[in-house]
């Protein structure tokens, strides 16, 4: 007979009574659940809503127990021991709560060709691309199809499994901008690492007993169609991975995979792809940029917002530690950023997250070392090396372990400094550690109405022709800038090579509806205020013939915003040019910098290459958007191609 247990308060895994018939599930079984005394009340007083949420997918998935998450730390510790039980973790005795995840190697990042959103017509979530021209911008089915995909890989899916339900705040849990979800999960990582990246447990479930609305979000790890697990640690399904949204309902669907980006719903499937949907209908930006403040050498402070692809450096830009003396940088956030004009039409920001869910490979004391500060305690890594010391090892950290140390690599074989031609640690590994261990945690970062967003900066990985930092002229500029924006392709999803894609706002994996629409609500945000942030563009990772990059990047990049800041104070320290404004000679404080830099090599604008540009950006917008794409954008297209046929060879 099915035995199901729900957590109360902080007591651990209390059971509640037996359940009889699981199959038939319906309110009576959750009349049976009781406690939750710490709410005053038990589960019969949740909202009709949750308890029908619950019901439904009880009914669907057939877990053998339920656990409701309370968020407590006997409740992690639980969670911990099961998963070192079950070999999905280790410890790392090295440091203080420290654990290793390896995942199995066909599930390590987000899987896009598999991420769709559902409406009830195409347009409603992309654009419409050309004949014969397969559509770059996001993935849509019908809701016919999406039923059909769900009853195909839920029906039964957690069968002898617990279901977790956890009940999470995306942003701080007392904030108006703040938004509830439940995810519903077989996966005791997910419940452990959802606690780390938000506000996990009672007090939230507290709100939603104040009629608090909630976004659905449904996951499961799944079981292979043939039933064979071949990595029990890692159970998965790769075959019949599907991430699923259907904003009408304010619901994500998400099978078959565990790693964070596809598992840990109100990261990306929420905050950004559903997140952008409700910000659209109340008129706010949901944005896939970190947030940092910065007080300059005379003690003024600012916010700065940045949206730079999945790997491309926003967790080192928001943690930075300035090279230029009398900086200061502190950390609101590291990924995503929900902002909405207030009355004064000032632009606020806040970080939905409680965590950081970054890139190992890369992170050392050299290139972010307050990073290095935050993530060896009550971290929970994923797919790095470990070393025989009960430590982590990565690309990028091998000055900070002794050679003679032994080191396993990410998929548990031994591996060789110097020797090993594969990675130790897979180059989408990550950390996910709580926000507020970062030492330089700005004191606003919780605070409920956000905090003022004076710059916003676009960027990527431009190996070639886009200089170090340019300037919008206006608002619309500023938009038509983040709409070209281009990279090359990372780890973090399953693009081959270093293809330089379009990668319009660093939110192409992340729309919620048709780009067109999002322009024209970016166009129409201008309504909103007579003090609209400024819009830059940089370029950490121009390279020279040779292919180094022209740029020392990290905490050089304070350069790049003391220009950026001095901009805002209208300092006459910038030069139009056919792109936009760069900075006047000798404008960009290069005082101490101990690397040779070509300047002029750094901000050459080359005509062959810009008029290229700007035709596979015509091509992209005629192929991909076609009639979706605002006037003013192509009204914005036009002039910089003329501003560029009017540059000399
Ligand atoms: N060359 C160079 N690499 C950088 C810079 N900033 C970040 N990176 C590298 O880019 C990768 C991704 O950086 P990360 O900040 O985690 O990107 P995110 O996924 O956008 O948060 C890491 O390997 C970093 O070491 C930079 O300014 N210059
Ligand atoms: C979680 C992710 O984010 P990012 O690389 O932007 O940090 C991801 O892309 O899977
Ligand atoms: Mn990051």
């Amino acid at each position: 007979m099915p035995n199901l247990s729900a957590i109360k308060g902080s007591s651990g895994f209390t059971e509640f009574g037996k359940f009889k018939g699981l199959a038939s599930c319906n309110v009576e079984f959750l009349n049976q659940v009781r406690g939750l005394s710490a709410l005053n009340g038990d589960l019969r007083d949740l909202p009709p809503k949750l308890k029908s949420y619950v019901e439904e997918n009880v009914r669907l998935c057939q877990p053998e127990t339920i656990h409701i998450c309370d968020g407590t730390d006997v409740e992690n510790s639980k969670l911990l021991k099961l998963m070192q039980q079950q070999g999905t973790i280790v410890p790392l005795p090295k440091y203080e709560n420290c654990w290793l995840a390896r995942t199995n190697p066909a599930d390590t990042a987000r899987v896009e060709s598999k991420t769709f959103i559902c409406t009830d017509t195409k347009s409603e979530t992309i654009p419409s691309p050309k004949a014969g021209v397969k559509g770059a911008l996001g993935n849509w089915m019908s809701p016919h199809d999406m039923d059909k995909a769900i009853n195909e890989r839920f029906t039964g899916c957690m069968r002898g499994r617990t279901m977790y339900i956890v009940p999470f705040s995306m942003g701080p849990v007392t904030s108006p901008l703040s938004k509830i979800g439940i995810e519903i999960t077989d996966s005791p990582y997910v419940v452990a690492s959802m606690r780390i990246m938000t506000r996990m447990g009672l007090p939230v479930l507290e709100k939603l007993l104040k009629g608090a609305e909630f976004v659905k979000c449904l996951h499961s790890v799944g079981t292979p169609s043939n039933g064979i697990i071949e990595n029990p640690s890692w159970p998965c399904d790769p075959e019949r991975t599907i991430i699923l949204h259907r904003p009408k309902n304010n619901e994500i669907v998400s099978y078959g995979s565990g790693y964070g980006g596809n598992s840990l719903l109100g990261k990306k499937c929420f905050a950004l792809r559903i997140g952008s949907t409700i910000a659209r209908r109340e008129g706010w930006l949901a944005e896939h940029m970190l947030i940092l403040g910065i007080t300059s050498p005379s003690g003024k402070k600012r916010y700065i917002a940045a949206a730079f692809p999945s790997a491309c450096g926003k967790t080192n830009l928001a943690m930075m530690t300035p090279s230029l003396p009398g900086y200061k940088i502190e950390c609101v956030g590291d990924d995503i950023a929900w902002m909405r004009f207030d009355k004064n039409g000032v632009l606020r920001a806040i970080n939905p997250e409680n965590g950081f869910f970054g890139v190992a490979p890369g992170t050392s004391r050299s290139s972010n070392p307050i990073a290095m500060d935050t993530i060896f305690k009550n971290t929970l890594f994923t797919n790095v090396a470990s070393t025989s010391d009960g430590g982590v090892f990565w690309e990028g950290m091998e000055k900070e372990v002794s050679s003679n140390m032994e080191i396993t690599d990410w998929r548990g074989n031994n591996w060789k400094m110097g020797q090993s031609k594969t990675p130790a640690a897979h180059p989408n590994s990550r950390f996910c550690t709580p926000a507020k261990q970062c030492p330089i945690i700005d004191p606003a970062w919780e605070h409920p109405e956000g905090v003022p967003i004076s710059a916003i900066l676009f960027g990527g990985r431009r190996p070639a022709g886009v200089p170090l930092v340019y300037e919008a002229r206006n608002w619309n500029h500023g938009v038509f800038i983040g709409a070209t924006m281009r990279s090359e392709a990372t780890a973090a999803a399953e693009h081959k090579g270093k293809v330089v894609m379009h990668d319009p706002f660093a939110m192409r994996p992340f729309f919620g509806y048709n780009f067109g629409d999002y322009l024209s609500h970016w166009l129409s945000m201008k309504e909103r205020s007579d003090n609209l942030p400024k819009i830059f563009h940089v370029n950490w990772f121009r390279k020279d013939a040779n292919g180094k990059f022209l740029w020392p990047g990290f905490g050089e990049n304070s350069r790049v915003l003391d220009w950026i800041l001095r901009r805002l104070d209208n300092e006459d320290c910038a030069r139009d040019t056919p792109i936009g404004l760069i900075p006047k000679e000798n404008s960009l404080n290069l005082e101490g910098i101990e690397e040779n830099i070509d300047v002029k090599e750094l901000f050459d604008l080359p005509k062959q290459f810009w008029m290229e540009e700007v035709d596979s950006v015509a091509k992209y917008f005629d192929e991909q958007v076609g009639d979706d794409l605002p006037k003013e954008i192509t009204k914005q297209l036009n002039e910089l191609k003329k501003n560029v046929q009017s540059m000399k060879d």
